[in-house]
């Protein structure tokens, strides 16, 4: 079988992709209709915008002043972080709910999770292998989350995506709803019902991945970094409120839940704006430009000097503006990692330094990202590795700037 990607220690050394994923190897199969899409319910709670680029109140088209999307999506941080809150409150284990046995069978439960190991190794050795430092119940729990979001992710982005539809998206949120009612469709899916029983994992974020599928179905600009924004949330930082309640946070961490889990949103969105300046190119010849369309006028440019794929002082300057604020969200979320659960750090970091580096290489390449692929070399991830480890041994700090006031 041919693995196109996998995360570090990959047999093909130029591979600068995290969570790559083989052609071969297809996890799907979807079927029923149901419709729902997210919807944001303000909380009537403020955020302090954290970035100069990010504020509460955006206009839009017709000039009127809008909730913006970081206030959206920090009404759902909250509400993820109240979720934990609620279930550390009841004191309910993580590690307590037996496997299902049936008959003639050892545990099916089991062998779903060794599938969903099995596919964390093939497509993303490194964070599997990281894995192996957390509980058995929480490595289990991660590896089926991953699952679940690589096949999502597929939908659109794999060899069939030509043939999804909103229909076929509308089927795939169906099948989560079952997950999440203990409904399960396959064995991939059962790992994931049995995790979200498990852990206080909300099934918002999973909904919300599928509307960014939804998004990428419809749209393929961006007008200004707010629309941009909101479609890294759905895409990827989601995947952080995903991981948060599996992976746990530190029990001598004095940071709020909310300041931990805004991190975790910080490292999505970070992932994948680094993902989007490293794929310009690629993007470009699929006929998308996920840069925001103001930005690109105020640098003097148009989508067709992105077609045309030519480095100019223009483009530099504009380049240097976008990778200062993906290191800006690596930054935000570096706050965060300490603070969870000691095992859960060493993946984490490791995950934060390598992506990070995929700015550094695009900078390498003269911000050529129209036609050279950033990419992190073996030699380069393979030094990451004991510099994460390193920094997830330190215990989360007593005067955290994430701490409780
Ligand atoms: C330790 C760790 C990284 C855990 C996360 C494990 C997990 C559940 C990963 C799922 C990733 C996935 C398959 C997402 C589907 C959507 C997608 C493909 C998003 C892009 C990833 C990179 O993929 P790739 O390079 O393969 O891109 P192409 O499809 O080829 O273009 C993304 C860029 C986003 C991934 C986002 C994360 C991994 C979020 C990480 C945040 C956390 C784990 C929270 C950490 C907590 C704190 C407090 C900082
Ligand atoms: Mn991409």
């Amino acid at each position: 079988m041919s693995v196109a990607l996998l995360w570090v220690i990959s047999p093909n050394s130029e591979v600068s992709n995290c969570f790559g994923f083989s052609e071969s190897n297809r996890l799907f199969d979807s079927s029923k209709p149901i419709t729902i899409s997210s919807c944001f319910v303000g909380s009537g709670l403020e955020k302090k915008p954290k970035f100069p680029v990010l504020a509460s109140l955006v206009a839009n088209a017709a000039g009127e002043m809008t909730v913006s999307s970081e206030q959206k999506v920090y009404d759902v941080v909250l509400k993820q972080a109240a979720l934990v809150k609620k279930h550390l409150k009841t004191g309910e284990d993580y590690d307590v709910k037996p496997d299902i046995v049936l008959p003639g069978t050892l545990s099916l439960l089991g062998e779903a999770y060794d599938r969903c190991g099995e596919v964390c190794a093939e497509y993303a050795k490194t964070f599997y292998l990281g894995t192996m430092l957390m509980t058995p119940e929480r490595r289990k729990a991660i590896w089926a989350i991953y699952v679940w979001c690589r096949r999502t992710d597929e939908l659109v982005d794999g060899p069939n995506a030509s043939h999804i539809t909103p229909t076929a998206l509308d089927r795939w949120e169906s099948r989560l709803e079952d997950i999440f009612r203990g409904r399960p469709f396959d064995m991939l899916d059962a790992a994931l019902s049995d995790t979200v029983a498990k852990f206080p994992v909300d099934i918002q974020p999973f909904k919300d991945m599928i509307e960014g599928m939804r998004m990428d179905l419809r749209k393929s600009r961006y007008k200004n970094f707010d629309e941009l924004y909101l479609y890294c949330y759905y895409v990827a930082g989601t995947v952080g409120l995903m991981s948060v309640p599996v992976m746990g946070i530190a029990p001598d961490s004095l940071a709020t839940t909310e300041s931990v889990y805004n991190a975790a949103l910080a490292l999505g969105i970070a992932n994948q704006l680094t993902n989007i300046l490293r794929d310009v190119g690629e993007d470009a010849r699929r006929g998308r430009v996920y840069l925001p369309q103001d930005e690109l006028a105020q640098a003097g440019l148009l989508d067709e000097d992105i077609f045309a794929g030519k480095v100019t002082d223009k483009w530099r300057i504009f380049m240097k503006h976008q990778i200062k604020r993906a290191r800006m969200f690596f930054d935000e979320a570096e706050k965060g990692v300490t603070e969870l659960s000691s095992a859960s750090r060493w993946p984490v970091w490791a995950s934060l330094l390598l992506y990070r580096q995929i700015l550094d290489e695009i900078e390498a390449n003269d911000y050529n990202n129209f036609t050279r692929r950033a990419y992190v070399s073996k030699p380069k991830k393979v030094l990451a590795l004991p510099i994460a480890y390193a920094k997830s041994i330190v215990a989360p700090s007593r005067t955290s700037s994430l701490a409780k006031a």
